[in-house]
């Protein structure tokens, strides 16, 4: 089950002309795709587009209706290789992905794509996870469009460019016979607005109607020496005809004063940013009317040289606004003006950071230097005086914990590392390779578990190098979730451990969902999809690459056979790889499963039983142990008030959800018989409220008891 349901939001997609659509920008996304007539949809979740998936399986009722098909692609490879679809037939199609990593692993797909080109349009809508708060490397998606000559558009953040973006992408990439990305960002996936609605089309050509009459040209196809042929159309006819219909059809926008002498070309996703760092120098106000002369790139490759010109023309300075690293917008600007022989100052990185995100100070700062060095007569006074010096913020890394980011509260992904931690405790450390996911937050404290991360499903292939000539010798450990199992690992690593005869140990990490990038199924989800085929045996896929040694773990809390699993995997003598497959439900997925089921019984009067863990602070010694190998949110430290105890000892919180981790690694590690755990009984029956009344008199009666006998402090 995804983290969030669409199911209410999706019937909006079935209003019609003239209708205000109200909503976020991935919904308006998906709602654009079927004003413009779409024939498939396709992708792979990752934030900070995972939502836009979402949205598509949620409203897949309505695209079937008309005539749309959806996938959930098992990767983006697998996503833009089914824009194929496109390729002979007049037939439009979108596909999702997340950023540069969606990118990297759709690029064999995305060159032929390209080269061969499309007939019918081909929109690639890649949520861009660049600057603060991302997942990811900070590279730019924008090298991917260059190098494969796609063309990308970078709509402003609203709904009605988002959507308008859309309908031009499909015209841009039918014109030109080329796929066409539109990016975007966190915050146009996620800006709420309205725009005027449309009737939804159905496609001219469905898939269908495709496969009734295939069809192929082989000069479409990319084998030399139709491959030269598609590079001479790529440079004398899909580019020109993308460049004029950028220009003709009016794209990118002009605002402003046409005849400033100085000027600002930004990137369209930066637009709302600009207007407000605008609004705060004082020469905006804020709808974004301004003198300030600015050409916005909607369409940000290819660019239109002569439209940069114009825009140049009679000006002192222009400053280009180009988000992330390398310059590639400044850096084509630079060379077009160069070679034409023009003066005019050019200013960009240097003015503003080289990298990082362009954030509303940043642009402040930024475009407050370009106005005061190049226009000063256009900043207000006070703004153009020197301002005060900043309040100076204390360095709070001096006074507050750092809080990395780790599992969640129950997470059953704990106590396999908990259990990590107990094999080297007695074989010593060893070099473990990690993988994209969840998992990955055991390279933070309190684990300090894993060296490297490559690449999703990539865990035991980073591990590959990693042979001991000496058999008896130490092994590599490597992780890999059931999400990049299936998105390539199985392939990548699993079959490439048995092809080489490694005899590394690979543990899957198996929670049953997607769940870093939202909780999307996958082939091995246990639950019953209407329109999947989940429940799919990791294990069985192990053995049908050919893995000998495989063990499952249907329990991952159970800290003492996980360790002993390994310590087996780590010690055996057989050979090949060793596979542990270690299953329990993501917890947050659990929770959100579970919950309203529990809730909906005890309304209805039913039994309802919560475990609940606590620690006895009368036994508990406070020496932490337990959180060294737990890093649960919910195991805290508390002060006991007795001034004979210094240590604060370990409490349980109210977020605990009765997984039982705390317990079982104090037990495996023999650490301490602290923990206890306790029932949450809601309508209890007659005979249990009885025995607790009688329990609680007893208590409270040996309670007074004691009490009466210790000393008490003031
Ligand atoms: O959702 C995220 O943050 C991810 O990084 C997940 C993800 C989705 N597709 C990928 C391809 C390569 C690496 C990571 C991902």
């Amino acid at each position: 089950m995804a983290e969030r349901s669409f199911a209410k939001e999706v019937q909006k997609l079935k209003q019609g002309e003239g209708e205000t659509f109200t909503g976020e920008g991935i919904l308006g996304i998906t709602k654009a795709l079927l004003e413009n007539g779409v024939g498939y949809v396709g992708g792979y979740q990752g934030s900070p587009i995972s939502h836009l998936m979402d949205v598509l399986a949620d409203a897949q009722e309505i695209l079937g209706e008309l005539g749309v098909h959806f996938e959930a692609s098992a990767s983006e490879a697998t996503a833009t290789a089914m824009l194929a679809a496109s390729v002979h037939y007049p037939i439009r199609g979108a596909v999702t992905y997340k950023s540069v990593v969606g990118t990297n692993v759709a690029s064999d797909a995305l060159s032929n794509l390209a080269s061969g080109g499309v007939t019918g349009g081909a929109l690639i809508i890649v949520g861009e996870d660049y600057g603060e708060g991302s997942s990811i490397m900070q590279e730019r998606t924008y090298a991917f469009a260059m190098k494969s000559q796609v063309w990308m558009l970078d709509p402003r953040p609203n709904l009605p460019s988002i959507v308008k973006a859309v309908g031009d992408g499909f015209e841009l990439s039918e014109v030109s016979n080329t796929p066409v990305m539109l990016q975007v960002g966190i915050r146009s996936c996620h800006v709420h607005g309205h725009f005027t609605a449309r009737d939804n089309k159905r496609p001219e050509m469905t898939v269908s109607d495709a496969l009734e009459n295939p069809k192929r040209k082989l000069d479409r196809i990319v084998l030399p020496p139709a491959t030269y042929l598609h590079e001479e159309e790529k440079l004398t006819k899909r580019l020109p005809a993308a460049q004029n219909y950028i220009l003709e059809k009016g794209i990118n926008e002009r605002f402003g004063n046409a005849s400033g002498k100085v000027g600002v070309i930004l990137q369209g996703g930066t637009y709302n940013t600009v207007i407000r760092a605008l609004n705060r120098l004082g020469i905006a106000d804020l709808y974004g009317d301004t003198d300030l002369d600015m050409l916005v790139l909607n369409c940000v490759y290819p660019l239109v040289d002569s439209q940069i010109m114009e825009f140049c023309e009679g000006k002192d300075a222009v400053l280009i606004v180009e988000e992330g690293q390398p310059n590639y917008i400044e850096q084509q600007i630079a060379h077009m003006l160069y070679k034409a022989g023009k003066t005019v100052r050019l200013e960009g990185k240097g003015m503003l950071p080289m990298g990082g995100e362009y954030t509303g100070q940043v642009m402040v700062d930024g475009i407050g230097a370009f106005l005061a060095e190049h226009a000063p007569a256009m900043l207000p006074v006070q703004k153009t005086a020197t301002n005060e010096e900043p309040v100076a913020i204390p360095d709070l890394s001096k006074t507050l914990p750092a809080r990395p980011p780790g599992f969640c509260t129950g997470c059953p992904e704990r106590p396999i590392f908990a259990a990590t931690k107990l094999v080297e405790e007695e074989l010593g450390p060893h070099h473990i390779s990690s993988d994209i996911g969840c998992h990955l937050f055991s390279i933070m404290p309190p684990f300090d578990l894993g060296a490297t991360t490559m690449g999703y499903g990539l865990g035991p292939a980073s591990a590959a190098a990693f042979h001991n000539e000496d058999k008896k010798g130490r092994r590599s450990i490597s992780f890999v979730g059931d999400g990049g199992f299936w998105h390539n690992g199985l392939t990548s690593s699993i079959g490439n451990a048995v092809f080489n005869k490694s005899d590394n140990v690979i543990i899957i990490v198996d929670n049953f969902y997607s769940s870093a990038t939202g909780g999307q199924d996958i082939l091995s989800s246990r639950a019953v999809n209407k329109t999947k085929q989940t429940q799919n045996s990791i294990v069985d896929a192990v053995k049908g690459m050919g893995v000998k040694w495989v063990r499952q773990i249907d329990r991952t809390y159970d800290v003492t056979k996980m360790r002993d699993t390994l310590k087996e995997a780590l010690t055996t003598e057989e050979e090949g790889p060793k596979v542990i497959v270690a299953s329990s439900e993501c917890m947050l997925n659990k929770q959100r499963r579970v919950k309203p089921q529990l809730a909906k019984a005890a309304k209805e009067g039913q039994r309802v039983v919560r475990p609940r863990f606590g620690v006895d602070e009368d036994v508990c010694t406070g020496d932490h142990a337990c959180m060294r190998l737990s890093g649960c949110p919910s195991l805290s430290v508390k002060d006991t008030g007795d001034p004979l105890r210094d240590d604060p000892v370990a409490a349980i919180d109210q977020t605990c959800v009765g997984c039982g981790n705390c317990g079982e690694v104090a037990d495996a590690a023999v650490l301490c018989p602290s923990f206890y755990q306790a029932e949450i009984v809601t309508n209890p029956s007659a005979t249990e409220k009885r025995r607790a009344t009688r329990a609680r008199k007893i208590i409270s009666w040996l309670q007074s008891r004691r009490d009466a006998k210790r000393v008490a402090f003031a």
